[in-house]
């Protein structure tokens, strides 16, 4: 099987920064290789697969409890420090414990949609709050990092629904405790790319490395700081940081798509007006009467697919693009390379959420060029309550705000920091709809 050279991958990985071009890495590698492809990193040897149909494969024969790659380095560290494990990183049994009740709760759209009320709160806290910062913008229109209110926004609505409290972080003065905590996901963040590299790092090797506390001083402890400890119980939440980051990252760059293209955002709003009302507050039931919102968010977790790549563990021999895959091995699905084929996604660079409305192969659950959420019974479970966010939110600035550039919006590239997000600060006018 063709791959790059182990050396020239470690130079591209740790020498010239490649965990935050993960998404380009892939995408030159299957130009270069091919669409089955393998890699060391250190100790790690990884098949990768982008190709839609092959990982359409892939994932249709899993088994019942599917192992997703690339834990190793947050199980250690939940070793290390006693905790336990969240849904992201569980495996085997386990894992389906877990999952089998929470599968019960939040799967299905109806099972999420009596959520609606109180996220319609926080979107009333959001809008509110974004009068506010434009009245106080220069222009009086332009708010400045989308990025960060979107993170706030994300973290008020997952609390409402997780822990069933507010947190007041669209407040003008925010709690301490949630400034801690604020603070607490800023650091876990900047720690997350290294929590990758040590994946890459023998295991032997690591108790010499300078960097092992920093390695370490991840996640989960420093997530709970400012919350009640009794949540630690609930496992599921231990890994709540990368929902929220998921949600707001997805929901900056819809915000962004559409100030930078006004014709598309002009038929999303005429769609709102007609099937809903200028000003209706929408329940979860009104999301499918709107379904450009829907098609919006697709396209745009086609084009910034928040995990670019996901990571399976074969569990039993494969034959996968004419190549005999044991058992055991790694694979990585290249999503974001999968999602810019012109062959899977026609004209796959441009922002085109109406192609999702098409009746046809593009149209069915089964069009794995892009499944920003997974498939099958490993799949995102909080993609529900996600989509509910998202397209709650859409619909109510478009309702309150045209949303345009302004002189300080630039443009904004994708970079990969354990998922994929906006590079850099996000700027867009919000113009109050007369
Ligand atoms: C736009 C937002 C989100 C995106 C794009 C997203 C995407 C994903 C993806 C791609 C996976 C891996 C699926 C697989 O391996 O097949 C995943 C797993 C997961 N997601 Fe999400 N997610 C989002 C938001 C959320 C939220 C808000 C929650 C919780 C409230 C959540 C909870 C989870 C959990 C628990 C898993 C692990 C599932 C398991 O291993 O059984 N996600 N997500």
């Amino acid at each position: 099987m063709p791959g790059p050279r182990t050396l020239a991958n470690l130079v591209e990985f740790f020498w010239k920064d490649g965990f935050s071009r993960i998404h380009e890495i892939q995408q030159k590698h299957t130009r270069e290789y091919g669409r089955i492809f393998k890699s060391h990193f250190g100790p790690q040897f990884v098949v990768s697969v982008a190709d839609r149909d092959l990982v359409a494969q892939v994932l249709r024969a899993e088994g019942a409890a599917p192992q997703r790659a690339n834990m190793g380095s947050w199980q250690e560290y939940r070793d290390l420090r006693g905790r336990s494990t969240g849904l992201i990183s569980a495996e085997g049994d386990q894992w389906l414990k877990m999952r089998s009740v929470l599968r019960q709760r939040i799967l299905k759209p109806k099972d999420v949609a009596p959520f609606s009320g109180e996220i319609n709160q926080v979107i009333a806290d959001l809008i509110k709050r974004i009068y506010f910062l434009k009245n106080q913008a220069e222009d009086g229109e332009t708010v400045t990092n989308i990025n960060d209110l979107f993170f706030k926004y994300s973290m008020e609505g997952v609390a409402t629904i997780l822990y069933e409290s507010r947190l007041g972080c669209l407040e003008s003065s925010i709690p301490q405790p949630t400034e801690d905590y604020i603070q607490a996901l800023g650091l876990m963040f900047s720690m997350f790319r290294t929590s990758m590299y040590a994946g890459a790092i023998p295991r032997w090797l690591r108790p010499l490395e300078l960097t092992l506390e920093e390695i370490y001083a991840n996640m989960t402890e420093m997530l709970l700081a400012g919350v009640d400890t009794l949540l630690e119980s609930l496992v599921f939440l231990t890994d709540v940081p990368v929902f929220l980051s998921q949600t707001s990252f997805t929901l900056s760059w819809a915000v962004y798509l559409l100030a930078r293209h006004p014709e598309v955002q002009q038929a999303v709003y005429r769609q709102i007006v007609k099937n809903l009302g200028e000003r209706h507050v929408p329940a979860g039931a009104d999301v499918s009467k709107v379904p450009l919102v829907r098609a919006l968010l697709k396209e745009t977790l086609r084009l910034f697919p928040v995990l670019p790549g996901n990571g399976r563990v074969t569990q039993e021999d494969l034959v996968v693009g004419g190549y005999l895959i044991p058992r055991g091995t790694q694979l990585a699905l290249c999503h974001y390379a999968t999602s810019y084929e012109d062959e899977n996604f026609p004209r796959a660079k441009e922002f085109r959420p109406e192609r999702w409305l098409r009746e046809g192969h593009l149209h069915r659950v089964d069009n794995f060029g892009s499944i920003p959420f997974g498939y099958g019974v490993r799949s995102c479970i909080g993609r529900r309550i996600a989509e509910l966010e998202i397209h709650l939110a859409v619909i109510q600035l478009l309702q309150h705000f045209e949303i345009r550039t302004s002189p300080w919006t630039k443009t904004v590239h994708a970079k990969t920091h354990g998922l994929l997000m906006p590079g850099e600060p996000i700027h867009v006018r919000f113009v109050n709809r007369k």
